[in-house]
């Protein structure tokens, strides 16, 4: 397993290309037939892949005693967003069939996991993002449809994008993990611009839907004290508090963002006026 370890902004404002890298970029979330897993200390989040190609991946007793527990969700829940073929998670002895841009949430106390594709040739890419959690929620499917959708930004500034909230409290409820998928059009490559940052949780973007050739310069840092990472297909960036988190594109991408902390407010973001970046 990857850990990282929580970073205070005095330290991340001196770190070169390598470093910043090291401590904020995931640089590999899919590998065939396995899973992935990095585990941050910000906010205890887990962020990985599940990319079953010809065998079931598992997710066992064995996982949960890395994490000194009996079993990976003991006490944790955790989130799935589907980004390649169609798939099939068994969550003990209960089958979901979840298709592209499709999400399940899965609450505490789920033992058994195992993820599995329709068809080798068009492998599922499930992303995962797990959190501490507390008290048990219902499983549930969120399929595009269902989820909490905005449309916004412009393409005179670039921003035209979609912002589908799959497991948000509108949707269903869960302990404190929010994740959905926003979609840029395309000519339009900024996310989150004007950019904001939140005290109260941290937050983790997935980009992918990317060519090879293309990137994303992802900002990050203090609102005054601003760094970029560069951001190739299917790599993830992880957000303290205290960093801006937006990006623009080489070429039009998607990207999924995912939540942890206290707060579950959606706008409760401090905003920050782009003539204040530095
Ligand atoms: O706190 C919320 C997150 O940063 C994202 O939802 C922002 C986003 O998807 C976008 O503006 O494109
Ligand atoms: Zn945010």
């Amino acid at each position: 397993m990857d850990v990282r370890q929580s970073i205070h902004s005095d330290h991340a404002k001196q770190l070169d290309t390598a470093a910043l890298r090291r401590e904020f970029l995931i640089e590999k979330i899919f590998e065939a037939d396995t899973y992935t897993l990095t585990y941050s200390h910000i906010d205890r989040i887990i962020i990985g892949g599940v990319m079953p190609v010809k065998s079931t991946v598992n997710f066992g007793d064995e996982l949960g005693k890395q994490f000194g527990v009996s079993y990976f969700l003991e006490r944790r829940e955790l989130g799935v967003i589907n980004v390649g073929g169609p798939g099939v998670i068994e969550v003990d002895g209960k089958t979901w069939e979840i298709g592209n841009q499709e999400a399940l949430y899965v609450g505490k106390g789920a033992r058994n996991l195992s993820f599995r594709s329709a068809n080798p040739d068009q492998p599922a890419k499930f992303y995962y993002n797990s959190a501490p959690a507390h008290s048990t929620f219902p499983d549930k499917k969120i399929t595009l449809q269902e989820a909490s959708s905005t449309t916004l930004g412009d393409a005179a500034t670039s921003n035209r994008r979609t912002i589908n909230k799959f497991i948000v409290p509108d949707v269903l409820p869960t302990c404190q993990l929010t994740m959905g998928l926003t979609k840029l059009e395309e000519g339009s490559l900024w996310n989150t611009m004007p950019c904001h940052t939140h005290e109260r949780r941290m937050e983790v973007y997935f980009y992918f839907d990317m060519s090879e050739e293309t990137a994303v310069f992802h900002m990050m840092g203090k609102p005054q004290e601003t760094r970029h990472l560069l951001v190739h297909n299917e790599q993830a960036v992880i957000s303290p508090s205290w960093s801006i988190h937006a990006g623009v594109g080489t070429q039009r991408y998607t990207f999924i963002w995912g939540m942890v902390g206290e707060n579950q407010v959606f706008d409760d973001m401090d905003h920050v006026k782009i003539s204040e970046l530095r």
